[in-house]
């Protein structure tokens, strides 16, 4: 099926990287969320790293303002029903997710594919709420998503081959590369990143490691790019929790328990980067471990 237009739900840190790279690939792009700051917001970081992107020249000037130029918000979800394909990078939670596709339903086109950036949550579940769970996917963005070169494919117990193939010739057209995983909690990347965040977390509960130790021992120990709390901070300790929340029910073993302690973090609302503090204090100049 051909895809020209594509509607992403939620413009948070993925909705924009999502939305960066569909528009400059030659989609047209139409981002809703609930608040029009963030939309606001979006808009803005995407023009500023599209902008970077042409100053090192990675893109021309023509690609940026094309780009630009293909990218709407609306702050109502009706208007994403014409779309060819549904993004939707909402906040992971999975009712949150179920009530978006269920208002998003009665407006669709028949043909339309809906996914899901979700980062753990039965991709089986949230299709089997919908009218077309052979035309739902996961489709996995890895976070920052115009530098990452992976998008992970999840089918759906129910996901037919078109919308499968259909997946992969957008990811290709985008210039990312795909991996395919089966539909368990958090799929491939996650079951194996987010243990290690939590454990990197107890490390920093059970008093093995501070922040800086156990960032450092890890970034040039096993040239890690980020050390696992600069990496969760990055994510979303949010995120992190309900993806850890995720396997823990999902796979019923206890080697998944949440850290107590990321736990904490989440109550505080300290959530990293987006809210200004997390393992990182980031409101001064440079971040500052807050243990
Ligand atoms: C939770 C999930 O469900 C799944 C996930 O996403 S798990 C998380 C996966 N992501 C990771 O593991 C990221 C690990 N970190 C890294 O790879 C690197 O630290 C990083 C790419 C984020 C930054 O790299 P760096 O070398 O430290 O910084 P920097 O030099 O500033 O950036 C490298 C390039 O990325 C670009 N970049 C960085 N952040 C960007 C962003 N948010 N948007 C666009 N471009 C960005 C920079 O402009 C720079 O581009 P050039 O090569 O053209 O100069
Ligand atoms: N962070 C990461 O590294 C990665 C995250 N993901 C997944 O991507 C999704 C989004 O994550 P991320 O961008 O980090 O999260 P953010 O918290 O940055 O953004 C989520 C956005 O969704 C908005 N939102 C919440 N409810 C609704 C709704 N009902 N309708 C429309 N928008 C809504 C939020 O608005 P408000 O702020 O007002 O609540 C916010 O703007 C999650 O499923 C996550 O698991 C996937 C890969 C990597």
């Amino acid at each position: 099926m051909a895809i020209n237009s594509v509607g992403v739900v939620g413009a948070g840190q993925m909705g924009n990287g999502i939305a960066h790279v569909f528009a400059l690939a030659g989609y047209d792009v139409l981002i809703s969320d609930i608040s029009q700051d963030a939309l606001d917001n979006a808009v803005t970081l995407i023009d500023k790293n599209l902008e970077r992107q042409a100053s090192r020249g990675k893109i021309s000037e023509d690609d940026r303002k094309a780009a630009m130029g293909r990218i709407k918000t609306t702050l109502n979800l009706a208007d994403l029903g014409q779309t060819d394909l549904i993004i939707e990078a909402a906040t992971e939670r999975e009712t949150v997710k179920q009530a978006i596709f269920e208002d998003l339903l009665p407006h669709l086109k028949p043909n339309t594919i809906l996914t899901s950036n979700t980062s753990s949550i039965s991709i089986t579940r949230l299709a089997s709420r919908t009218d077309r769970p052979e035309k739902f996917m996961g489709f996995h963005f890895m976070n920052p998503v115009p530098v990452m070169q992976l998008v992970e494919l999840i089918r759906g117990i129910a996901t037919d081959d078109e919308t499968y193939q259909t997946l992969l010739d957008v990811v290709e057209r985008i210039g990312k590369t795909a991996a395919s995983a089966e539909d368990f909690p958090a799929f491939i990347v996650n079951r194996i990143l987010m243990p290690m965040i939590n454990e990197a977390v107890y490390t920093l509960y059970e008093g093995v490691g501070n922040v800086q130790s156990i960032d450092s021992a890890m970034k040039l120990g096993t040239n890690h790019p980020m050390g696992p709390l600069e990496l969760a901070d990055f994510i979303g300790l949010d995120t992190c929790l309900a993806i850890m929340n995720v396997l823990h029910e999902g796979l019923a073993d206890t080697k998944y328990r949440p850290c107590p302690l990321l736990t904490k973090y989440v109550e505080a609302g300290w959530l990293g980067r987006k809210t200004g503090r997390g393992f990182y204090d980031y409101r001064g100049e440079t971040p500052v471990p807050t243990r």
